[in-house]
């Protein structure tokens, strides 16, 4: 703008300069016309007019030079006013200038938060997904009648159920479900917000599972008329970035590689026919991640050209033909996506990957029918999808190793399975987002591997790992921690209670068949004892019956008649043996006690060989103490290794009562002369216990008897149904009459083992406590 006003103001100024210069010689011409006009005007004019001439051109050239600035004056005039900016506009410029940096800035700040709610929505929606893809029915399926095992309830959204042979119904429920009939673009509907994270500086996985000939191949790659994620992840990476141009400027790059036998294969070679280059796996020293040196990366500019690379790898690859599938992939393919990102306000770079991965079929070896080469690359398969499943295990876990490296496939993928990194001015932290397809066939020959397939991605599904929901609740997440601890210690002690319970359970059962022994033997002792029975109860009628025919005898027999107890009641009628049980059963109460009757039941052993009982009814009164006593002895014979255990035989002995207590040889008489002996309160003590006390009665003077005794000869005094005894009988054959004495004889005797053994505590429920009545 100066310089042209610097002209314009040269031209004026020359033009006034010429105007001055004509004016001048004007002037001049004037003068000397004036005076060479005086001098030629007086007889000669003729010289002056080339001269008038001359004035009036230059006359006509000052008017148009006058006209000339005057329009120039203007023009300069008008450019100063109109071109140069006053001071408020500067003043305004100034302004927008400083308004243009904020927004730029707020723009920055913008972009970035709007970056981190678009993860945050990611990873809300869960940085692990999966999806389900069921494909359709196939001709083959068609053909041979194969029923769609898979049904779709439209009322449980994200939902599928698997009808097994037996009609049970097993639920599945994925981030998504997609049915046979939904197309590839309902699918990448789907994937493409993951995609576009990928953009945004994040790492990003995305693989197809399931087992061969489901749709891996088609959900990734797809065909020309059905293009599949890998080509609409493109297709949308490219949109989106020139979306952002101006503001983000993005260098996309592809490679492609296989693992194969565990092999890694660079698919994007110039000359497929040149022997493979050996690649390995390595640590990148920038940021850790996992680097194939010397992959081939070929940056890409348009969709055209990526389909192209896709297509020529993808013709690289290893396939060959199964009975489950004719084009089966017998490899792992991948394609990565590097993206580098720079943002072109704040100058912030980024580098992230996008691995695309078609899984080779996951298949049971002895279902596919293969042998040779096609067995070995199915158990390189298997092993490596296996090692996928516990890297997938140990993330689910939160386990402090990740066994990575135990394939190939993790390997590789490991940068992209743990965590992102970002290089450049701003490193931002954040886990990957890993999405997966799990394929199924709805045919009902596949069921098997369905459900192996289904499970699995419920597995993976179970991942709950992102920062979102990590860094939404931490304390939460503190609390699960705690309570999953305390429930493996409560499995712990679980385990151990239920280990007790099962050795108590072994004691029980031991117990409980000796206990079944001791009843059987207990039983047996019974019928001995019922057998013993009845050849007394014979015995002492033929010697009722011989003593009845003396008619001497006649009045006692009159008498004992009277007195006569009525004979034992049959074996069935008494009380049943308690049955034997683990517990102490309650103390048995205690018989009637007759008044001024005592009885008292002794057991006596001596030793192993035999047992002895002893029953008494014995007076204290220095006149009872002639009464004859009669004392039962149970005898076992001693026990035969070659013999079995022969019946007791019992034996009464009718004794005569010492002169003195202290003779007594019953085990309760010895003791209590013993406390008389050591001293003298030792019977006081014997009183205190109520079932010593209760024997001591025993010895107290029975005043019935007494009278009896007083009225009737020694060897008729008992009442009892042996009273045919003649008198004459000898002293050891003597039989008690008195209707105590004769019960206390028919008393039931037992030995029983478990008195040999010392288990006092069966006593009770072993030995009828009734017998005395
Ligand atoms: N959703 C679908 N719609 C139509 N056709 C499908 C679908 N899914 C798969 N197919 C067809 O099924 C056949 C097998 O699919 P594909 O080769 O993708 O299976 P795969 O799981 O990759 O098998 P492999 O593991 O053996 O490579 C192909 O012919 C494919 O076109």
């Amino acid at each position: 703008m100066e310089w042209y006003l610097i002209v314009a103001f040269k031209i004026v100024e020359e033009t006034t300069n010429s105007l001055e210069r004509v004016e001048d010689t004007k002037n001049s011409v004037d003068e000397d016309s004036v005076s060479n006009g005086r001098r030629e005007f007086s007889p000669v004019q003729g010289p002056a007019l080339p001269l008038l001439q001359k004035i009036a051109c230059l006359s006509s050239e000052i008017e148009n030079l006058k006209r000339d600035h005057t329009s120039l004056l203007h023009h300069v005039k008008s450019i100063s006013t109109d071109s140069f900016p006053g001071p408020d506009v500067l003043d305004t410029l100034r302004l927008l200038n400083n308004e243009h940096e904020l927004l730029k800035k707020k723009y920055v700040d913008v972009s970035s938060e709007r970056k981190q709610l678009y993860n945050e929505v990611i990873e809300l929606k869960g940085n692990i997904r999966v999806f389900c893809r069921c494909r359709p029915l196939n001709k083959a399926e068609n053909a041979n009648g194969s029923t769609s095992v898979v049904e779709f309830d439209s009322s449980q959204e994200n939902e599928l159920q698997i009808v097994s042979s037996d009609s049970s119904k097993k639920q599945f429920k994925f981030d998504n479900v997609f049915k046979p009939e939904d197309n590839q673009e309902a699918v990448f509907a789907q994937t493409k917000p993951v995609v576009t994270s990928v953009l945004d500086g994040y790492n990003v996985c995305i693989f197809a599972y399931g087992q061969t000939g489901t749709g891996k191949t088609f959900t990734m790659e797809g065909t020309p008329e059905n293009r599949g994620v890998n080509y609409r992840t493109l297709e949308e990476l490219f949109r989106v970035s020139k979306d952002r141009n101006g503001i983000m400027r993005y260098e996309l790059f592809v490679s492609m590689l296989e693992v194969y036998n565990e092999k890694i294969r660079d698919l994007l070679v110039e000359n497929s026919n040149e022997p493979p280059k050996k690649l390995e796996i390595k640590q990148a020293a920038e940021g850790g991640t996992q680097e194939v040196p010397g992959l081939t990366e070929a940056q890409v500019y348009g969709t055209e050209e990526v389909w192209e690379l896709l297509k020529s790898g993808a013709r690289v690859r290893s396939v060959g033909s199964t009975n489950a599938n004719e084009l089966s992939s017998r490899s792992h393919c991948l394609l990565r996506v590097t993206v580098k990102g720079e943002n072109l306000i704040n100058g912030q770079k980024t580098k992230s990957y996008l691995w695309l991965v078609d899984l080779a079929g996951s298949e049971r070896v002895g279902k596919i029918e293969v042998d040779g080469e096609r067995l070995k690359e199915s158990q390189f398969i298997n092993k490596s999808l296996s090692a996928l499943g516990d890297v997938i295990s140990a993330l689910a876990s939160k386990s402090g190793h990740i066994p990575y490296r135990n394939s190939k496939l993790t390997h590789i993928l490991q940068s992209s399975l743990e965590e992102i990194i970002l290089t450049g001015i701003q490193n931002e932290g954040g886990d990957c987002k890993t999405l997966m397809f799990v394929q199924i066939s709805p045919s009902s020959s596949d069921l098997g591997e369905t459900l192996c397939s289904l499970n699995f991605a419920s597995r993976v599904r179970g991942i709950e790992s992102g920062p979102a929901r990590k860094q939404s609740d931490i304390s939460e997440l503190f609390k699960y921690k705690q309570m999953a601890e305390k429930l493996k210690q409560d499995e712990k002690e679980t385990k151990k209670l239920q280990d007790n319970l099962q050795s108590v359970q072994l004691r029980l059962a031991a117990r409980e068949h000796i206990c079944r022994a001791l009843q059987e033997k207990v039983k047996d002792l019974e019928n001995q004892l019922a057998e013993e029975r009845k050849t007394r109860i014979k015995q002492e009628t033929r010697a009722f019956a011989a003593t009845s025919t003396q008619s001497t005898l006649k009045q006692v027999a009159v008498k004992t008649k009277t007195e006569k107890k009525p004979p034992l009641a049959p074996s069935k009628m008494r009380m049943p043996l308690r049955r034997i049980s683990n517990f102490v059963p309650p103390q048995s109460p205690r018989p009637p006690q007759k008044k001024n009757t005592m009885r008292t039941t002794m057991a006596a052993s001596e030793g192993k060989e035999n047992t002895q009982r002893t029953t008494m009814t014995a007076p204290t009164n220095a006149k009872m103490l002639m009464i004859p006593r009669r004392m039962s002895i149970a005898v076992r014979p001693t026990p035969s290794t070659t013999q079995a255990i022969q019946p007791k035989r019992r034996v009464s002995i009718a004794t005569l009562r010492p002169e003195t207590s202290s003779h007594m040889t019953t085990p309760l008489h010895t003791s209590l002369s013993r406390h008389q002996n050591g001293n003298a309160i030792g019977r006081q003590s014997l009183m205190r216990d109520p079932r010593k006390a209760r024997y001591s009665k025993l010895f107290s003077p029975m005043p019935e008897l007494n009278t009896a005794l007083e009225s009737t000869p020694t060897a008729m005094r008992c009442s009892s149904k042996f009273m045919g005894s003649p008198p004459t009988q000898a002293p050891g054959s003597w039989k008690p009459k008195h209707p105590t004495v004769v019960a206390l004889q028919r008393k039931t005797l037992v030995w029983s083992p478990l008195k040999a053994r010392g288990m006092k505590n069966y006593r009770r429920s072993l030995l009828p406590s009734q017998t005395f009545n």
